[in-house]
């Protein structure tokens, strides 16, 4: 018998570009049973897109699949987006039974995809982190590999092109050492300050990038840590409370580069430089050179097909439409899930992937607890955002185009106001494969707000995008591309109604927020609640917002509900010590 993966896909139709794992057969899954056309934004499954893990699901029958009162499973995860898939994958790669429950047609979440007229779009970001072959933060090649998983990447040469108020144009080239130069060429005066706070992120990414990554909460790991790398675990605590703006300031005086740190840590965090983490800006700013910027071929909503085909190979399950509305509860301890049909499932362990405010908001029916009214008081809801998507014939790129680009035109002080600030990837330059011959996909998104989205007639809300998006044509028009209007042949504007609908995000909310000025991490909670047995991953957990960041969460989920369920050691003792230590630890911040 052929292996699973070949049974299933047999009947393709096999386009070369794309990898064996993102092949799907081909099933009019969306056209059938997808939400169409929704503001505009019609979010749907690749139309020949159907996981190992969708057969699944409709052998089961109906929404969420199975029968009454299924279980008991090691681990339910609710959604399927990077961090629950990664929890869900390394338990499995350990001997787990999952069961994980997506609410949506196809897996992903943000980090999905769906095509159009020959368009293959992102859902959400095509910046990928941790694709390399090489270091310990490879999080997405190490998650793909646990599931026998491999994917052709692409390599970027450059990150990001910032387009900054003043003509200011940096080119975060791929190589570090052309990145610092093209830097101290616009800022002579400040080159030993660049060096000295560029190489304090070294510092910290080299301490990160020599650990074994697993669970921060398990004390086992954490102690053995310590014990063999003790000058970086030392490092790594001494500035888990300190963000990136106060070190720069401990080195740079210029105003202007002052404003420019806070632009690559806006594209990290959403917030600005003094609220950002130090040891999430190190990762990020010295990943892009270390590992490197790879693009997935054939699309980022491969990652998660291969992850959820990878899981169901594994012996687990994943069932889609499948929306969990309780976490059920057993003298204080989650035991289970109950779906908006009344399904019942069981498990050890229960593993949300939804935002701590969904978790605790709406599955969780008890008074919010302690820990996350804590939670709620240092983080709010990030906006959530506008996303276009745009199909444009090729020639309206100007020749040598980089792939992403970072435009804040004129003034420094609109950087995190709503659509102050254009994010815009133009994956195509990496991967022709994703739209017919001759054409590009721009793929643009800005912060905006829910409330400004709410109360419109129908009418009222499809002309405020019509006008929204002719805006941000008008500026890429004068900044970038002129002539951009006549070269487009395929328009979809998804709203942050669009976002909290289709991705099941509280108020389309892009990830938590600091309300103020945070210590750095500290605050952030990590995977284990308050609640005995149910577990948060993804972005509104440690270390926070990102893909590469939610695959980490993802990872030290599994670890500790590994040990949790007796799949790898653990001792209950430390475990209090611990667990008790770091609670108390998030108090002070
Ligand atoms: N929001 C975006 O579009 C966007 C853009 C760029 C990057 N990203 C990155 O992607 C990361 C998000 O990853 P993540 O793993 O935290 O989550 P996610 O939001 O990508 O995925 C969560 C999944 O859970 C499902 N879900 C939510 N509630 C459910 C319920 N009650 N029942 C069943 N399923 C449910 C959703 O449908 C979704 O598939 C963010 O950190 C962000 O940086 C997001
Ligand atoms: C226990 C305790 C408490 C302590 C002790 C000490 C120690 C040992 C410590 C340790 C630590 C650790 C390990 C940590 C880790 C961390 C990590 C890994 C982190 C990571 C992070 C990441 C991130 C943040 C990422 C992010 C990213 C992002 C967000 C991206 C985005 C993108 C976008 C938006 C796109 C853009 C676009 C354009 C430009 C176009």
């Amino acid at each position: 018998m052929p292996p699973l993966a070949a049974r299933l896909y047999a009947p393709l139709n096999l386009a070369p570009a794309v990898p064996a794992a993102s092949l799907r057969p081909a099933t009019r899954l969306c056209a059938a049973s997808g939400p169409r056309n929704v503001g505009g934004f019609r979010r749907g499954a690749l139309a020949s897109e159907k996981a190992a893990a969708v057969a699944v699901a409709e052998k089961a029958g109906g929404e969420g699949g199975g029968g009454e009162g299924e279980g008991p499973y090691d681990a339910i995860v609710i959604g399927s987006g990077i961090g629950g898939l990664v929890a869900a994958t390394q338990l499995a790669a350990k001997g787990a039974r999952v069961l994980v429950l997506e609410k949506y047609l196809i897996p992903g979440g943000s980090s999905g995809y769906y095509r159009r007229d020959g368009f293959t779009f992102d859902v959400g970001s095509s910046v990928m982190f941790g694709f390399s072959d090489k270091g310990n933060l490879n999080l997405i090649t190490q998650a793909l590999e646990a599931v026998g998983r491999k994917m052709r990447v692409l390599p970027d040469p450059s990150t990001v092109h910032f387009h900054l108020p003043g003509d200011l144009s940096v080119l975060v080239h791929r190589k570090y050492e052309d990145f610092i130069n093209e830097l101290v060429s616009k800022f002579p005066h400040e080159k030993e300050g660049i060096l000295k706070f560029y190489d304090t992120c070294w510092t910290i990414f080299n301490s990160l990038n020599s650990l074994e990554l697993k669970s921060l909460e398990e004390p086992l790991y954490l102690f053995r840590q310590f014990f063999q790398k003790p000058r970086e675990c030392l490092t790594l605590a001494y500035y888990l409370p300190q963000n990136a703006g106060d070190i720069a300031r401990k080195f740079i005086k210029d105003q202007e580069l002052l404003f420019f740190i806070d632009a690559e840590c806006f594209i990290v965090s959403t917030v600005n430089a003094l609220q950002t983490p130090m040891i999430n800006a190190s990762m990020v700013l010295c990943d892009r050179h270390f590992g490197g910027i790879n693009y997935p071929v054939g699309g980022v909503g491969g990652i998660a097909i291969s992850l959820a085909d990878g899981l169901v190979e594994k012996g687990s399950e994943i069932r889609y439409k499948a929306n969990v509305t309780n976490v059920i509860l057993e003298n204080g301890k989650a035991v289970g899930v109950r779906l908006s049909n009344g399904k019942e499932f069981f498990a050890k362990t229960v593993i949300s992937n939804a935002t701590r405010w969904d978790t605790f908001g709406k599955l969780v029916k008890e008074e919010l607890p302690e820990e996350e009214k804590n939670f709620q008081k240092n983080y709010v809801k990030a906006p959530s955002f506008l996303s276009f998507i745009w199909g444009v014939k090729a020639s309206v790129l100007p020749a040598g185009t980089d792939c992403h680009h970072f435009i804040l035109e004129d003034n420094w002080n609109n950087l995190e106001k709503p659509y102050g600030s254009i994010f815009l990837s133009i994956p195509t330059v990496l991967d022709p494969s994703l739209a017919p011959e001759g054409h590009h996909i721009l793929h643009i998104f800005t912060t905006a707000g829910i409330e400004d989205w709410e109360g419109l007639s129908r009418k009222e809300y499809e002309e405020k995008k019509e006008v929204v998006a002719n805006e941000i044509i008008r500026r890429l028009e004068k900044k970038l591309f002129p002539g951009l209007q006549d070269s487009i042949v395929l328009k979809e504007v998804g709203s942050p109604k669009t976002h909290r609908r289709f991705l099941a995000r509280n108020d389309g909310t892009y990830g938590p927020m600091p309300r103020g000025k945070p210590k750095g991490l500290l605050a952030m909670p990590f995977n284990t609640t308050s609640i005995d047995g149910l577990y948060c991953v993804g972005d509104s957990c440690f270390p926070g917002q990102g893909v590469i960041a939610v695959a980490f969460s993802g990872i030290m989920c599994a670890h500790r509900v590994a040990a949790d369920i007796g799949l790898e050691q653990k001792s209950p003792v430390l475990d209090a010590g611990l667990l008790g230590l770091l609670r108390w630890l998030r108090t002070l911040a």
